[in-house]
């Protein structure tokens, strides 16, 4: 599985989305589109309308995580789109298999995300039915958050279940992902890398992109 960095806009100035999707796109495998609607986390940020002007003003795939209440309802909308991959929280959906399966038909990459404190065992039947599995380390909701440590166990028990059952499966990660904290995350056994102030915060984003990327694989050793 090849390393992938995905740069969250949560941390990105809003008012020039698509200059800020610009300064990631020569090293950015994704653009990370966090949809909050201060239901589900306590945070409001962009929903379908900006994501369909967005598609319109990169060529970088988008992928959306959707922390948002009745994603059932809400996530073919965003394949339909256009988005190259649709997250949904497991605790928000009412009818997960059939959420992920419309997903996948509408052409987008599925994915599954957990919180901190969920357990990846609970899922491992659905194993089948994503295309990637999310481990949030921080809880959802705001950019700029400590990498919580206490996830890294669950990344290894996920990698080896993915392993078990699809490795084809990505294992992605999201939340206080930076130079400092990519290499514990790696080394756990994920492969896409969510990071917003790591890239955003940067003088450099795109060279912020391609360092971290250096560092994953490095100790992770995969390219
Ligand atoms: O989903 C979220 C927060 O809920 C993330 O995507 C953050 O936007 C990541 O920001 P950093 O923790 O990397 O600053």
């Amino acid at each position: 599985m090849t390393i992938q960095i995905s740069p969250s806009i949560l941390n990105a100035d809003f008012a020039h989305l698509a200059d800020e999707a610009a300064a990631v796109s020569p090293s950015a495998d994704w653009l990370h589109v966090d949809v909050m609607d201060n239901h589900f986390v306590p945070n409001l940020t962009l929903g379908l309308p900006v994501v369909e002007s967005l598609l319109k003003a990169t060529d970088t795939p988008l992928d959306c995580h959707l922390m948002i209440e009745e994603p059932d309802r809400w996530a073919p909308a965003y394949a339909e789109a256009g988005a190259g991959s649709v997250t949904i929280h497991a605790k928000a959906a009412g009818a997960p298999v059939r959420t992920l399966r419309e997903i996948r038909r509408l052409g987008a990459r599925a994915g599954l995300a957990l919180n901190p404190g969920e357990a990846v065992e609970p899922y491992a039947d659905l194993i089948g039915e994503m295309d990637m599995l999310l481990l949030m380390t921080v809880e959802p909701g705001f950019g700029g958050q400590k990498f919580l440590d206490m996830v890294l166990p669950k990344i290894r028990r996920a990698r080896e279940l993915l392993d078990s059952r699809d490795a084809s499966v990505w294992l992605q990660v999201d939340g206080g992902v930076s130079a400092e904290t990519i290499e514990r995350a790696a080394e756990a056994g994920a492969d896409v890398f969510v990071a917003g102030s790591a890239v955003y915060g940067a003088q450099d984003p795109a060279g912020a992109v391609e360092s971290l990327r250096s560092l994953a694989a490095e100790a992770s050793g995969r390219k």
